[in-house]
């Protein structure tokens, strides 16, 4: 293992000219010597190790593309360093290229109007992949990705979900070991959503390929990454795997319980629910909901332990199934943000 994507003490300011109000508005601008600074990234620090797949995310116009840009040598950034596998990317572009695949959910690479395969043999080319070697990869991610059944058909005439499996191919075929993914569900049903997450879990998992996605969709987040890291104005405001960040936000478990016969709440008396209520340990918890053999209950996680939960319940009656539901995911994003 290694540090495959390093981003180090890393600023991006875009310097925009200022809009002169009133007549010759335009003009003037033109002649301008006002800038306003826009600091989209502010002192970005991480490193991202051989094989692993991170989640990068945050509102809109968190400076989540122009990371992206900076560690793809798209952008040179105002201070601070990227190095991907030790090499930096805007120095030394072309070698750093060859390590990268780089797909954009809303902006295909491929050539709109010729059929798909076409778009292979330019992208092969661009990129110096053998004619053999092009043929056993898209051999492979033909297979893995079934493209076989649009393979002669025109870009412009896929489905969405055909149009992503596609250039996700194009990202793969010069073999890359980093893989940037910018949106890559956007747009997708739940079966096409379904497979592109499927794939992508293969090519981290089996082909070791070490994956940053960036996302609005909190499922693939959770269904793919093991780690997130959030982005807000321009710096990062979490770092870590996504149950610590449940833990650190400190959202309910939502523990639900069927008793078996009747049951005794605590203060089943008193019908003003949800009560608070504490632990003999410090933790506490509410009792938010009880109907039929049914009872809801509330713990953060965090500060009270599932076994207290379960023998203050065992006191209550017999239990017949407990089952508990961490908070969702979305819920979570929303307050980080
Ligand atoms: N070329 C540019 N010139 C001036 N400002 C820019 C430029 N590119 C981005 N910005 C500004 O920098 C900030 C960060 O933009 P960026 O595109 O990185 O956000 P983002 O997190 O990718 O957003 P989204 O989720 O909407 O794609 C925004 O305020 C944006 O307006």
């Amino acid at each position: 293992m290694g540090a495959m994507i390093e981003a180090c003490g890393l600023h991006k300011q875009f310097r925009t000219p200022v809009v002169k109000e009133g007549r010759f508005a335009g003009f003037r601008t033109l002649f301008t010597k006002e800038y306003r600074l826009k600091e989209a990234v502010k002192d970005i620090n991480f490193t991202i190790e051989k094989g692993d797949f991170v989640g990068y995310i945050g509102p809109n116009g968190a400076g989540k593309s122009t990371t992206i840009k900076m560690l793809t040598g798209i952008l040179h950034p105002s201070s601070g360093e990227v190095k991907i596998n030790g090499v930096d990317p805007h120095k030394h572009r072309r070698q750093v290229a060859k390590k990268l695949g780089v797909v954009f959910g809303q902006r295909s690479q491929l050539w709109w109007d010729l059929p798909v395969k076409d778009s292979y043999d330019i992208l092969a080319h661009m990129y110096k992949v053998s004619a053999s070697e092009k043929e056993k990869r898209l051999d492979e991610l033909g297979e893995l990705l079934d493209l076989r059944e649009f393979w002669e058909t025109p870009v412009r005439k896929l489905s969405l979900g055909q149009r992503m499996r596609a250039d996700i191919a194009a990202s793969m075929l010069h073999d890359p070991d980093v893989l940037f993914l910018d949106e890559p569900t956007i747009g997708l049903d739940v079966t096409a959503k379904r497979s592109i997450r499927g794939f992508l879990k293969t090519l981290n998992s089996e082909f070791g390929k070490t994956i940053l996605l960036t996302t609005h969709d909190m499922d693939d987040i959770e269904q793919l990454c093991e780690r997130v890291m959030v982005i807000n104005h321009g710096e990062l405001s979490y770092e870590g795997t996504i149950e610590h960040l449940r833990e650190k936000i400190g959202l309910p478990t939502v523990i639900r319980i069927v008793f078996r016969g009747s049951y005794r709440l605590p203060a089943s008396d008193s019908s003003g629910l949800p009560i608070q209520l504490n632990l003999d340990t410090e933790g506490s918890y509410r009792i938010v909901e009880a109907s039929g053999s049914e009872v809801l209950i509330e713990a953060n996680r965090q500060q009270v332990k599932a076994m207290d939960i379960l023998r203050t319940v065992g006191g209550w009656g017999e239990v017949a199934d407990i089952h508990m539901e961490e908070p969702d995911f979305e819920e979570i994003i929303h307050r980080v943000y």
